[in-house]
């Protein structure tokens, strides 16, 4: 991992945070049988709709206030609105989330679930089931492939999240096939699109590639899916206000051009 003085305070807090959570469930070990996250973003192709991962976000360290409602009507709500896969947070602290969410939610849909948290050692990936598990390879450092490991043999599917093109190369070392670019840097907190835009290129057909962070209109969708976003994750921006609507803009955002509020109203 990193030099922990080059990331933002928050982000150092959360780190912090995860080490002291630990993560093993008093149960042991688990063994997940998986809802296929790829199957589920070919089927919203299919039935003409972007593949989005939905965010089931109370807060963040970047967001004002925290959003109260429940978090099982939020995720029905993404999913009515066309969301392909949910993401949850399980972060206490930072985020407000809780590994008893992400079960009631994952009980409540039939949509694949990404498990988002900050997973830091192969005890981290015993705290819940989901179908699939985030490792951030900025943290995990040159532990990535032997949690890639531990996490597949539990049954999960993993999400890598890369933020450079040398992180994307670990990732692929390691045999990633789900490849998460976080729009986000982390040392930083500043959100800046031209990243997926610059490490997309470089990493191969047959690797399934999530945009995520700071798409919050349906031209970020379509800017996205231009520079080779199989599916995008969004939090805050499905978070703010009608989680039903802001889903269904994102979803559809193929479908029209000159319908959408954001470039109605400009
Ligand atoms: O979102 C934050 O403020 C944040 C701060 C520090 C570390 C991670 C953070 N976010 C994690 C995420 O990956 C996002 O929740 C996710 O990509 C969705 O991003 P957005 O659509 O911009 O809410």
């Amino acid at each position: 991992m990193e030099d922990a003085d080059e990331l933002a305070p928050a982000v150092r807090s959360i780190l912090a945070s995860a080490r002291e959570r630990g993560g093993a469930r008093a149960n042991g070990r688990v063994a997940v049988e998986p809802r296929d996250v790829h199957a589920a973003f070919e089927t919203a192709e299919a039935d003409g709709l972007v593949p989005v991962i939905a965010e089931v976000k109370p807060t963040s360290p970047t967001t004002e206030g925290t959003r109260g409602d429940d978090p099982v009507e939020l995720a029905r709500s993404m999913v009515a609105g066309g969301a392909a896969a949910l993401s949850v947070l399980t972060e206490p602290e930072h985020f407000g989330g809780s590994v008893e969410t992400l079960e009631r939610v994952r009980e409540a849909v039939d949509v694949p679930v990404l498990r988002k948290d900050f997973v830091l050692d192969e005890a981290g990936l015993d705290a819940v089931e989901s179908d699939v598990v985030l490792l951030i390879a900025r943290f995990v450092g040159d532990d990535l492939p032997s949690l890639l490991t531990a996490a597949r043999d539990r049954g999960f599917q993993v999400l890598v999240e890369v933020h450079t093109r040398e992180e994307l190369a670990a990732a692929l070392d390691a045999g990633a096939d789900l490849v998460g670019v976080n729009n986000r840097d982390l040392a930083e907190l500043v959100v800046d699109l031209d990243t997926f835009e610059e490490v997309a290129p470089a990493a191969p057909e047959d690797v399934t590639l999530v945009a995520e962070s700071g798409i919050s209109t349906p031209a970020d969708v379509r800017r996205m899916r231009a520079a080779g976003a199989d599916a995008l994750l969004v939090g805050s921006a499905i978070m703010a206000g009608d989680v039903e609507a802001n889903t269904r803009e994102l979803t559809t955002a193929e479908r029209s051009v000159n319908t959408t509020r954001t470039e109605t109203t400009g």
